[in-house]
């Protein structure tokens, strides 16, 4: 016979045991499918199959529930994924207040610890970069090609016959950040080693934070968060750097006043300015700043580098890129207007992002209510719901031949006056999500496309580009991202050609 003691644990016990039942039974989000165990504690089993197998499973469910929903689960919560182009314009229609696009970032990214609270209730990079950041391109175009050769000279160096091998992924991040930030920030920083170091380290810094907050249970959250130290101390050390250059522009715009002829156009003097008319501290700005590479330089660098593995395993696709190029160049030098009309690399870049892509999911949302799907699906309020793209990107009734990398699928389709806007690199519709799609879809997409058309332009005149073995490297799966292989090198071979023109 049991004593008192006992019988009062195993009686608590049982009633817990029936209510988590009920609570089961009667909550919706358990009635949307899942591929993997879904039951207690069994489901962190699940998390670790889905991190593994995010592609397949994907895949799987994508397939089985097209036009409907499925779950995934994460460590610390479980996702709902919506399939198919009907479903993906059905949730990017959603207005925010029933599906929050703020709410799905801080609470994936945890970004209230992983960055600051402070640049996360008054981002106003946001509205910079989809104000003056996009409409100076232009502007900034020049200065960019600059630092692309620059930069590429000393990451690069293939001289005479030689060929020389690089490291792919790492040396594009370096490209891609210090040519985004000479357009941030100005030369001299966009070269300084420190600065670099923490602007591209700050991605596996706020990843480091939000992989160890996925084993903390919601409630503790608030006490391990602040005591996180990677994104504390590239903060600490950026303020450190940054601050005297951020007071430096503020004394001197304030100085020199709005009519100030020679005012750098720069994202920080836009900064500045968005920081003052919304009564923002300098600590602001230099938060803003860090954000803006947060968000800028893992995201370009990928598509950047899945472009080049493209290029460079296939050198059948140069010639013609070669001689847009060229005849762009020729007409209107190495301005936006010659990138406007680098057609057949902007099919490219988006074929490039349709193939792979930076990840399986996007339109990321988060449920402030109980939400009704057309097929019926409830999303409990405090879901985190999402779009299936890489499968739906795949889909023959998107696509045809889906599999095939068709360099020109989408220049071909433009060569229609009436589809020139729909299919360009930057525009995102049901059926394309790489940049997400509606409201929230990526503002710095007009930035990366101009960026990133430069960066290619430039490898394509001037180099010869090759992979070590001929094939394009595998991807990399981790959960739900898609890395380009980070272990694989392209070979350089500078061109020889008389008549190149150098940017
Ligand atoms: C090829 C490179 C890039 C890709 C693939 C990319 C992709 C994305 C995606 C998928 C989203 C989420 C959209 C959604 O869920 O609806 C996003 C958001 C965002 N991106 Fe990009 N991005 C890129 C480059 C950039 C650059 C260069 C900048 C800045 C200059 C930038 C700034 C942002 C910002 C600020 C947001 C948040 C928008 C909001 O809060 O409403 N991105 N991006």
């Amino acid at each position: 016979m049991l004593d008192p003691t006992s019988q009062a644990f195993y009686a608590l016990g049982l009633v817990l045991a029936v209510l988590y039942y009920f609570h089961r039974r009667t909550n919706p989000l358990y009635s949307i499918p899942s591929l993997v165990p879904s039951a207690p504690l069994i489901s962190y089993v699940g998390a670790v199959i889905y991190a593994k197998n995010a592609r397949k499973l994907l895949q799987e469910g994508y397939e089985k529930y097209k036009g409907s929903a499925f779950r995934i689960p994460m460590l610390d919560r479980w996702v709902v994924v919506v399939c198919g182009a009907t479903m993906a314009e059905e949730l990017r229609k959603m207005p925010d207040d029933q599906m929050s696009f703020i709410e799905a970032a801080e609470e994936l990214v945890q970004t209230k610890y992983t960055i600051t609270e402070d640049v996360i209730h008054h981002p106003i990079h946001i509205p910079v970069i989809r104000g003056p950041l996009t409409r100076n391109i232009a502007a900034l175009i020049p200065d960019m090609f600059d630092e692309i050769a620059v930069a590429a000279n000393e990451l690069v160096p293939a001289r005479g016959d030689e060929w020389v091998t690089i490291s792919a992924y790492s040396t594009m991040t370096q490209l891609v950040a210090r040519t985004s930030n000479r357009a941030f920030i100005g030369t001299t920083m966009c070269r300084n080693k420190e600065y670099l170091d923490i602007v591209i380290g700050f991605t596996t810094d706020v990843a480091k934070g939000r992989l160890v907050l996925g084993f903390v249970p919601p409630f503790l959250k608030r006490f391990v968060g602040p005591l996180l130290p990677w994104s504390r101390n590239a903060m600490r050390r950026f303020r450190a750097l940054v601050t005297p250059v951020v007071v430096q522009r503020q004394r001197e715009l304030e100085r020199r006043g709005k009519d100030w002829a020679e005012k750098p156009q720069d994202l920080l003097t836009w900064l500045v300015e968005e920081a003052k008319a919304v009564g923002g501290s300098t600590d602001l700005i230099v938060q803003a700043l860090l954000t803006s590479n947060f968000v800028a330089t893992h995201t370009s660098s990928s598509s950047l580098t899945h472009a080049l593995y493209h290029i460079a395993a296939n050198p059948e696709f140069v010639e013609p890129l070669r001689q847009e190029i060229e005849s762009a160049i020729k007409s209107d030098g190495w301005t936006k207007a010659a990138l406007g009309k680098m057609m057949k690399l902007d099919s490219f870049m988006r074929e490039s992002q349709r193939m792979n892509g930076i990840s399986g999911i996007s339109v990321i949302r988060k449920a402030l209510q109980n939400v009704k799907l057309s097929d019926g699906t409830i999303v409990p309020a405090g879901t985190i719901c999402g779009a299936v793209s890489f499968a739906m990107h795949h889909d023959e009734d998107n696509y045809a031949d889906p599999e095939v990398f068709n360099p020109f699928r989408f220049s071909d389709m433009r060569a229609e006056e009436s589809e020139r806007v729909k299919y360009q690199y930057v525009n995102t519709s049901p059926e394309y999500i790489s940049f997400g799609h509606g409201k929230h879809a990526c503002p710095g997409r007009f930035f990366a496309a101009n960026e990133l058309k430069a960066v290619l332009a430039h490898f394509i005149l001037n180099y010869e580009m090759k992979t070590e073995d001929g094939r394009r490297p595998e991807d990399r799966w981790l959960g739900t991202a898609i890395v380009p292989n980070p272990d694989a090198n392209i070979m350089f071979k500078r061109r020889q050609t008389a008549g190149v023109i150098a940017a």
